[in-house]
């Protein structure tokens, strides 16, 4: 049984990853932690610190002011801490960085199965294509969702970069822009609006012909279920930064 505390219980992620864990006899929440109120099964705390139970893992799905202070309480509880929330800044980056040479810390801004497949399949077009084609990614979320663009449009718009060496500057919107696209852009464009789970589309666009390759996120539990794998994966590993791909490594 691994034995969970879910940082942000009382969010959309928080409470589905709630629900998927009661359903999931390999797995129990024992704690949550918010700064809002709401009614668990577990006990609700405002901070890791507060936490009395005993766990061996913290999901955090929260907010990304709240992901330093975290992982500074989990270094002293000794805990790995899969990290889902999006939008850090680059201190914040650093926090994660520097939390993983004391504990095991999974991040990943998509936890889904499909986006990580969309990943592979953007690099080879990537590889193939970046000299002739335009390359633009689109996302649409809800209307609740804080952070522009998604974590997941920045690890795409990463993971294209990496395998063209860092050759591609990012322009996001074009709004007021009057200049010419430049051949060495990738476009980077947030939608939000009513419940949209998650949309990505990776466009390239050439002459006379386009690729587009998307995903869409039909539901919460897609998340849940990648982000309870992690968890599973991150309880046997030693101290260092996790993410995907050392999951599908692993098989
Ligand atoms: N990696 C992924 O696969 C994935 C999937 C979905 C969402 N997310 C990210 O997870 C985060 C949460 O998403 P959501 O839709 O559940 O948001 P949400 O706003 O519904 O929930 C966030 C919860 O965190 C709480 N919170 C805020 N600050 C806190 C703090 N300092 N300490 C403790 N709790 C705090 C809020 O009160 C809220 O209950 C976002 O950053 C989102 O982008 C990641
Ligand atoms: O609902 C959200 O918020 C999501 N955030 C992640 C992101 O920013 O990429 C993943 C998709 C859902």
């Amino acid at each position: 049984m691994i034995r969970v505390i879910i940082n942000g219980c009382c969010g959309k992620m928080g409470k589905v990853i709630a629900s998927m864990a009661s359903q999931n006899p390999e797995f129990e929440v024992v704690a949550g932690i918010d700064q809002n109120t709401c009614q668990c099964e577990f006990p609700v705390y405002k901070s890791l610190d507060d936490v009395k139970e005993t766990a061996d893992v913290v999901i955090d799905f929260s907010y990304h002011t709240a992901v330093p202070h975290l992982l500074k309480a989990a270094i002293g509880k000794n805990l790995p801490v899969v990290v889902a929330t999006t939008g850090l800044d680059d201190e914040e980056i650093n926090s994660v960085i520097e939390a993983s040479k004391y504990i095991p810390v999974f991040r990943s801004a998509n936890m889904s199965l499909g986006i990580n497949v969309l990943l592979s399949l953007v690099k080879e077009a990537a590889k193939i294509l970046s000299n002739d084609f335009d390359i633009e990614i689109l996302e649409m979320h809800h209307n609740m969702k804080k952070d522009s663009p998604s974590g997941t449009a920045l690890l795409i718009a990463d993971a294209i970069n990496n395998v063209l060496n860092d050759k591609k500057e990012y322009v996001y919107g074009r709004h007021s822009k009057t200049d010419l696209r430049d051949k060495n852009e990738i476009g980077i464009h947030a939608l939000r609006g009513g419940t949209v789970v998650g949309e990505h589309e990776v466009i390239f666009a050439g002459h006379d012909e386009i690729i587009k390759i998307s995903h869409s996120a039909r539901s919460r539990e897609i998340f849940g279920n990648g982000a309870l794998f992690a968890a599973k994966f991150l309880v046997n590993q030693k101290p260092g930064l996790y993410n995907m791909e050392s999951l599908v490594k692993k098989g």
